[in-house]
């Protein structure tokens, strides 16, 4: 024990008792260069805040709401009107995800013709078959369902070379990310393989993107030729090509929507259906068009930070927009409330067209009323009192198929009564319950934009965009008194 008058801190950097006056003068010229690079250090990071302080702070959006609700789709629209140029240089990742979701399409149905060959036929309640004909698949489905098999391997194959080596272990991809101000932007990316053959998620919109483009490859560059390996023996397009014959066979088999549709498996409305373009994406050179990049479907699970510079209607101030991306699941939601300090706009989608399903996390609450229950919470939370309000109310196109075939939206939203069964009255009807709910719960008083949108159509949803691109610029420049 050193006595209490001795400073053990000194005495540990005191220099050697014995030191001769060579070894103090090499001592001490190494102390002045370390204190030197110290200073240095000093010197960059008072400039960098300075420099900090005196940039206008950036435009924050925060897509919310519930999954498959079209956030990330959003985002893409977004990029694809700011960036066009950087969002096709990533077709090359978005073909893999295609290529995922065809494989995935094929795992559904191969799945549900083994489950109608095994068990007895059970109807799904939304069925139009009768439950006295007998769906059991025929020996040319059974055929085909035995050549079709590699494909599924191969979904497993892509699912691993999309996944870090970490993915199977690691619980990280759905611990709770940091806020942007306190992390670099993202460059993690974790795929989770679902229990079941379900489906794939991402962790950043970043890095997997590079998994497919060719090594070596100028990532600015534009053309897909570029980046594609089309010479590669392992490309995922090499064997759907090889199957497309009996992939279109599959996808025309009676039986094959017969059998879906008894286990209520409706494919075309999902996120990621391409099985009506076979054609198109099992052909040798397929580059995914914009269209397929917007309703490609990868699950986002952690928060992906999109920054990107954007001018004012004048063109002549330009402004950095931070857009948030979230994962929608119920899990993951209570990793969004770091993100509602200092946002300036929240898009929140609700997809109206999910009336009559139910969340794939939890299979007894339905959807809508799931986007009614968040909205309420969302609107009602006091840190986002001053925060700007936009909503989606997304998928109508789906909507309009649906109330087209017949299906009752009455039968899912009782208060709905005897009103008619179409677009203008049920999408009129919907907004009127959301903006009363965000009259009835805002702390404060607030406007509500509200739009009825296609995401997957461009045109229209760039043209919403391009309107909350420069109602915020103009709010920005009047909060940094640049207008008035
Ligand atoms: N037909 C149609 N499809 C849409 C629309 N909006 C989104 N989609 C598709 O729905 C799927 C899900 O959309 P995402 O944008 O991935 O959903 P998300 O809200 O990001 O979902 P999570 O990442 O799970 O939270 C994608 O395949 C989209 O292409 C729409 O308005 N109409
Ligand atoms: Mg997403």
């Amino acid at each position: 024990m050193p006595p209490a008058d001795v400073d053990p801190l000194a005495a540990a950097i005191a220099p050697p008792r014995d030191e001769s006056p060579h070894e103090r003068q090499s001592r001490v010229l190494r102390e002045l260069a370390a204190k030197q690079v110290s200073d240095d250090i000093d010197d960059i990071l008072s400039r960098e805040r300075q420099q900090a302080k005196r940039q206008p702070k950036p435009v924050k959006i925060l897509l919310l709401g519930q999954s498959e609700s079209g956030k990330s789709t959003t985002l893409k629209n977004f990029q694809l009107m700011c960036e066009p140029k950087a969002f096709r240089t990533e077709r090359a990742s978005w073909r893999a995800i295609i290529q995922l979701n065809v494989l995935r399409s094929v795992r559904i149905i191969l799945d549900a013709i083994s489950l109608a060959s095994s068990s007895p036929d059970q109807p799904s309640p939304r069925s139009s078959y009768s439950s006295r004909d007998s769906l059991r698949p025929d020996p040319d489905l059974l055929a085909l369902r035995i050549h079709l098999y590699p494909l599924l391997e191969l979904h497993d194959t892509l699912s691993r070379r999309l996944a870090t080596p970490d993915s199977s272990s690691s619980s990280s991809s759905e611990d709770a990310p940091t806020p942007s101000s306190l992390r670099p932007p993202p460059l993690l990316s974790i795929f989770r393989r679902r229990a079941g053959g379900k489906e794939l998620a991402v962790n950043s919109n970043v890095a997997w993107k590079t998994a497919f483009m060719r090594d070596g490859s100028n990532r600015d560059s534009f053309s897909t030729d570029d980046v594609v390996d089309w010479d590669d023996a392992e490309d995922p397009g090499v064997l759907l090509h090889e199957r497309a014959d009996d992939l279109r066979k599959l996808w025309a088999h009676p039986t094959v929507h017969a059998i879906l549709d008894r286990q209520g498996i409706r494919l075309q409305e999902s996120g990621g259906f391409f099985l009506d373009e076979l054609d198109v994406v099992t052909s040798q050179r397929y580059v995914p068009t914009d269209d397929h990049i917007l309703r490609a479907r990868l699950k986002t699970l952690g928060v992906a930070e999109h920054r990107m510079m954007l001018t004012d209607p004048n063109g002549s101030i330009t402004r950095e927009f931070r857009i948030f991306d979230v994962g929608g699941q119920r899990s993951l939601r209570a990793k969004w409330a770091p993100y509602f300090d200092d946002m300036n706009c929240i898009i929140f989608l609700a997809p109206i067209s999910a009336f009559d399903q139910t969340l794939e996390e939890e299979p007894e609450v339905n959807r809508l009323a799931d986007s009614v229950a968040l909205w309420t919470s969302v609107v009602s939370n006091k840190l986002l009192q001053d925060t700007n309000f936009i909503l989606f109310l997304n998928k109508i196109d789906i909507l309009q198929a649906k109330l087209t075939s017949g299906i009752r939206f009455a039968d899912f939203v009782a208060s709905y009564g005897r009103r008619p069964n179409d677009m203008d009255s049920t999408t009129r009807y919907m907004r009127k319950q959301f903006v009363a709910i965000s009259k009835d719960a805002s702390p404060v008083p607030r406007g509500l934009y509200c739009h009825l949108t296609n995401a997957v159509d461009t045109k229209s949803t760039q043209y919403v965009l391009l309107g909350i691109k420069d109602m915020l610029m103009q709010s920005h420049l009047k909060q940094s008194g640049l207008i008035i």
